[in-house]
């Protein structure tokens, strides 16, 4: 099997066909609805919460919440509706999830994406909740995850599953490569490579963007959405006060099964970190869809779909050489 991660990866350009990299096309359609780049905020507590989630789908941005505050997702998808945005929550696979599911039919609330968020998700108990969402509520745009191999993304998929996710342990505060020897992590984008050719729906590469262009590398090999934690933390809209250290500001991003997250050291799969303030987050979005409509100039287009069938070489490890900013 071959394996690579962005970093090894360099797409190789095409004659360019725009007169101004403004012409580049970077909407994605995404489920039931067109969004301005194929980038997802991570559902993560310390990434996006109910106020970004609005600034977000006012502005035409995917996102999902996430579901660490699970008493407030009721009022969420109402408060959401009440201003036509669309609505998009996480879920668990525990029996309270199921019960959630009865409550949100019994209100004749029908969330427009619902994600599944789990560390395994190649499961008999993931593939109960599909059923179970999709039987109760089959309106819903139904993401699964996570996984990391072409068998768990088929068996989502034939299980009922709209869209599926893929990374385990590629993460900025994954730990679970050293916590169990097992995942994705290093290889990332290999795996989305092998989970995109078994896909017959859309898959998200989650974990492991470090730049911009690993947008554009996602897509290249078979993503239709990235989702992305520490690239989008330590924004002024990111959850968290900031922190002052020596003179800097920062923000925290902790893992989703760190003891930050779960209150307690157990199963702990997760890390916490600061990341440097960095403002507005519409600024760094407003770049990344810049640097995307530039990828698609290179690679000789006008839309994310020219990106599909680039070439590339694998550099292993080399093209950071004088080259880190
Ligand atoms: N993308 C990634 O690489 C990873 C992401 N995460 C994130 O951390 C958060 C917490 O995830 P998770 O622990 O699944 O959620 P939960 O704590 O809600 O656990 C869900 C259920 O699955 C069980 N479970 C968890 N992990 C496993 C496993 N490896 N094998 C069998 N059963 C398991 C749990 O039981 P019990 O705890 O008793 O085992 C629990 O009953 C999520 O947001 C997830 O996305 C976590 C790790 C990896
Ligand atoms: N192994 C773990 N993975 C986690 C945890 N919390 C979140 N995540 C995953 O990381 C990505 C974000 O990755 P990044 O490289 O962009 O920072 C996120 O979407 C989850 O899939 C965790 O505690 N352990």
């Amino acid at each position: 099997m071959q394996v690579f991660d962005y970093e090894d990866i360099q797409l190789i350009p095409n004659k360019c066909i725009v007169d101004s990299r403004s012409e580049c096309d970077t909407s994605i359609q995404f489920g039931p609805k067109t969004f301005k780049i194929p980038v997802v905020p991570a559902n993560m507590q310390t990434i996006l919460d109910e106020n970004l989630a609005e600034k977000l789908a006012e502005n035409g941005y995917f996102y999902i919440m996430h579901r660490f505050e699970p008493e407030k997702r009721i009022g969420f998808i109402k408060h959401m509706q009440e201003k036509n945005l669309f609505t998009s929550i996480s879920v668990g696979i525990k029996q309270a999830e199921f019960d959630f599911i009865d409550q949100l039919k019994a209100e004749n609330l029908k969330p427009d994406y619902i994600t599944i968020d789990v560390a395994h998700g190649h499961s008999d108990r993931v593939i109960k909740m599909i059923k179970y969402i999709k039987t109760v509520i089959p309106e819903s745009f139904l993401i699964a995850g996570n996984v990391g191999t072409p068998e768990a993304v088929r068996e989502l998929e034939n299980a009922g599953a709209d869209a599926t996710k893929v990374g385990i342990g590629p993460g900025k505060v994954c730990i679970t490569k050293l916590k169990t020897g097992f995942g994705t992590g290093g290889w990332q984008l290999a795996a989305i490579r092998l989970c995109g050719k078994a896909a017959s729906k859309p898959i998200i590469a989650d974990g492991g963007v470090r730049n911009d262009g690993d947008i554009a590398k996602s897509i290249r090999f078979g993503a239709s959405m990235v989702m992305i934690g520490s690239l989008l933390a330590g924004h002024k809209e990111s959850p968290g006060e900031v922190i002052e250290k020596d003179g800097k500001k920062y923000k925290a991003y902790f893992g989703s099964a760190s003891q930050y997250q779960k209150g307690e050291y157990k199963n702990v799969e997760g890390k916490r970190m600061l990341v440097p303030y960095k403002g507005e987050i519409q600024k760094t979005l407003t770049e990344m869809q810049q640097d995307l409509q530039s990828s698609i100039s290179y690679a000789g287009g006008k839309d994310l779909n020219s990106l599909r069938k680039v070439d590339y070489v694998i550099v292993k490890n080399s093209i950071y050489n004088g080259d880190v900013y």
